[in-house]
């Protein structure tokens, strides 16, 4: 179980952008964020994603608290979670054919040999052909280098994947692919998901369950408790 206790967290401790928010993810489970834009989703999907620590909560991983961000996570815990993020050029090494940019994590593990067989094993249900493996981010599409940043995301088998926004921008035909590529890896390995997005018809059909992050929040302003909203997908 991915489980977020009383998360506060920001950029300045005077004013926490996420105030004790509180949310968990179970093995196999879909769970969609939803909120208006500057809440605070990716700040708190970041410290889900072990990049970015909270000034105070606990987040726990598969029973284990989580002592260390960034630099500082233990690798097992890094490895288990895989992330995308909106804009795929601010998370690409420019320099790097998509190729070797889905292989990133095998080479950082030390586990290059299994780099050229994983990648194809990736590469072609999300229809980044050979050409486009060749190229570099500045020539392929928005789309192409978002399918490649999947890829490079569950290049180390995941238990959990964080996807913040990740269709933003795209057109429906790529979003459709990116969906169907996370649902098959999720079906196939019993990964969670935690989706962060303002698509609400989108991360409802796709999700077991959505949060919506007004629900988290008092109207004082002040973050009380944590409130899972259920749709279960027969209900949509
Ligand atoms: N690196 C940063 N330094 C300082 N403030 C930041 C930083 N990143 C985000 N913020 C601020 O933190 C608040 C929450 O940002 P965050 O990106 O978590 O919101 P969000 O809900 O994901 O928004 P959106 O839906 O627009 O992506 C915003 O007010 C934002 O301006």
């Amino acid at each position: 179980m991915l489980e977020l206790h009383a998360i506060t967290a920001g950029y300045d401790r005077r004013a926490p952008v996420v105030r004790e928010v509180s949310l968990t993810v179970e093995p196999g489970e879909a769970v969609g964020l939803l909120g208006p834009s500057g809440c605070g989703k990716s700040t708190l999907a970041r410290v889900a994603a072990l990049l970015h620590r909270p000034d105070s909560g606990t987040l726990v991983l598969d029973g284990e608290p989580v002592r260390g961000w960034r630099h500082q996570a233990p690798r097992a815990l890094r490895t288990a979670i895989g992330v995308v993020f909106q804009q795929p050029r601010l998370s690409s090494d420019p320099r790097l054919r998509l190729a070797d940019l889905i292989a990133e994590p095998l080479r950082a593990t030390g586990r290059r040999e299994e780099a050229a067989g994983r990648v194809a094993e990736l590469a072609a249900p999300l229809g980044l052909t050979p050409d486009l493996l060749r190229r570099r981010p500045h020539e392929v599409s928005d789309g192409q280098l978002q399918r490649a940043c999947l890829a490079r995301a569950l290049a180390l088998r995941p238990r959990w994947l964080i996807c913040d926004e990740v269709t933003a921008m795209l057109d429906a035909s790529t979003t459709a692919a990116l969906v169907e590529a996370i649902e098959h890896y999720r079906s196939t390995t019993g990964a969670g998901l935690l989706a962060v997005g303002h698509d609400h018809t989108l991360l409802r059909r796709w999700c077991d369950r959505t949060v919506h992050w007004d629900a988290l929040t008092s109207s004082d302003g002040h973050t009380t408790a944590a409130l899972d909203v259920p749709a279960s997908r027969s209900a949509r």
